[in-house]
């Protein structure tokens, strides 16, 4: 999908919600249990009962590996189901990958080509030649740690080295890679004060934000600070929506935390 396809679903659905699929055996509804595939029933509960109301799902890869080959097979069910059913979603793979080059594209291929994600996270740690192999799919996007939302973020990301945090090295230098505008940054709702001046440095990029709901993060400080005039966010909500009930109401449950954040949004956008 295109940024351009992006903001069109934004305008339409006047909603720029991204909603986390981090499926915990532990944590949904005890009858799903029962079936062949619960985290794929449950996810899918989930998108029938909210893609209405968000223009993005963003399956965070570690719930699905916990659960080895079975966790796997219901990523790869979830995508399909999206991108067969509802292929105006914009998918995102929370992978957080990055090696040297080769194995990079390694894994682009299996994000981008094999699942068939638009996106996927990756850490910049190790530098240009292991995000280059993510930017060379055009019409994907890489989504870049830039400020996360942890508290750990205080332990590198805000050092500062040759008179800049570390986090700015990061946005200003990924500027100059090839296909760059290919790139989004990750930046926690939890750190909104920081945003203008990111903005400062990338005005016009897509912010995937997580850390709202469950993490404190504020849906109005981060849209005062980070919004673009094309929107430029995408505000992700994992466990505040998944499990707003645990009980057989999961779904619509969910559908309703949702549509509080999705007529904030509203509100926002017509503002
Ligand atoms: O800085 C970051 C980067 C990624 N995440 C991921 O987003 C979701 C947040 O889940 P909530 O339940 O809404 O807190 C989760 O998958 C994290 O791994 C993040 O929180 N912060």
């Amino acid at each position: 999908m295109t940024t351009t396809q992006l903001i069109t679903q934004i305008r339409k659905k006047k909603s720029f919600l991204c909603i986390g699929l981090d499926v915990d055996l532990q944590k949904i509804p005890k009858f799903l249990l029962e079936t062949d595939d619960p985290i794929f029933e449950f996810n899918k509960a989930i998108i029938d009962a909210t893609h209405h109301l968000a223009v993005a799902y963003k399956p965070n890869t570690a719930f699905y590996e916990a659960y080895g080959i079975k966790g796997w097979q219901a990523l790869e069910k979830t995508i399909q189901y999206l991108n067969t059913n509802h292929p105006e979603i914009f998918t995102i793979a929370d992978a957080k990958r990055g090696d040297i080059g080769n194995t990079s594209s390694m894994y682009a291929k299996a994000f981008f080509e094999d699942l068939a994600f638009d996106s996927v996270t990756v850490a910049p740690y190790m530098g240009k030649d292991s995000v280059e192999p993510f930017l060379a799919f055009q019409g994907k996007h890489t989504i870049l740690l830039a400020l996360t939302s942890n508290q750990g973020a205080f332990d590198f990301q805000t050092k500062i080295i040759a008179d800049k945090e570390v986090y700015k090295h990061v946005l200003e230098t990924s500027k100059t890679w090839k296909n760059s505008e290919n790139l989004m940054y990750v930046v926690g709702a939890t750190k909104a004060s920081f945003l203008g001046e990111i903005r400062e440095i990338v005005p016009e990029s897509f912010l995937l934000v997580p850390g709202v709901g469950a993490q404190g993060g504020n849906l109005q400080d981060v849209c005062k600070y980070g919004m673009t005039d094309n929107i430029g966010l995408l505000i992700n909500s994992s466990r505040g929506i998944i499990y707003a009930s645990t009980e057989v109401d999961f779904a619509s449950a969910a559908a309703k935390k949702a549509a509080e954040l999705q007529s904030q949004m509203t509100a926002i956008l017509e503002a």
